[in-house]
């Protein structure tokens, strides 16, 4: 895939999303495909102090981190045209400016049987990253995205429309990461209403 035929529109792009681009992708997109990517695992590890958290109270979202068992699921968009360069330059401020991802070239693989690898575009935090917060328990994650909100809405909102679209579009993955900081988030937000 030659950047060259991305930019003239020869070729079309794939971006792979993972966290809130599986359900607000907010750019203009010819088609998306479900599916997955190898090496890498989801974890709620990266800080967000502009879309779901300040610098007071910065929220969680996610990021992938490396592992050679793992796969991740999420949508491929295929942008073309002048959708590729809308969508970089929009991704661009969303995700590198205001969230702190860096890009990087992936195969992925649709859901579907017999569909061939696509490269696809994939936007990762490392722990490098002066955003990054890394592990923490299932309740210490839960109880931070249940009290944190940011420009763009409230962290529970992001955590919520995630484990959503695991449960719609990918119910075969168990993703106990996920649903254990969905589980104790809830928690949270059931006991702050009653005592409220
Ligand atoms: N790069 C991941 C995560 C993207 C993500 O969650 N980025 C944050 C930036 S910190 C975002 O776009 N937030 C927008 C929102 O929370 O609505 C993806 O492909 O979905």
């Amino acid at each position: 895939m030659k950047l060259q035929d991305i930019i003239s529109g020869k070729t079309s792009l794939w971006i792979f999303g993972y966290g809130s681009l599986v359900w607000k992708p907010d750019f203009k997109y010819k088609r998306s495909k479900v599916g997955f990517i190898q090496g890498y695992k989801r974890r709620f590890w990266h800080g967000d102090n502009f879309h779901r958290g300040n610098d007071e109270l910065p929220g969680r979202v996610v990021t992938l981190i490396e592992d050679d068992d793992a796969s991740t699921w999420g949508v491929a968009f295929e942008v073309s045209g002048s959708q590729v360069e809308e969508s970089l330059k929009y991704l661009n401020v969303r995700e590198t400016v205001c969230g702190g991802y860096a890009t990087k070239m992936v195969d992925f693989f649709p859901e579907e049987a017999g569909q061939p690898p696509v490269q696809a575009l994939v936007y990762i935090a490392t722990s490098d990253n002066p955003l990054y917060l890394g592990p923490a328990s299932p309740e210490e994650i839960g109880t931070q995205i249940a009290l944190c909100r940011g420009k763009t809405g409230h962290n529970l909102e992001y955590l919520l429309q995630l484990a959503e679209f695991m449960r719609s579009s990918c119910p075969h993955v168990e993703d106990h990461h996920l649903f254990s900081i969905e589980a104790a988030a809830l928690t949270v937000v059931s006991y702050l209403l009653a005592v409220q």
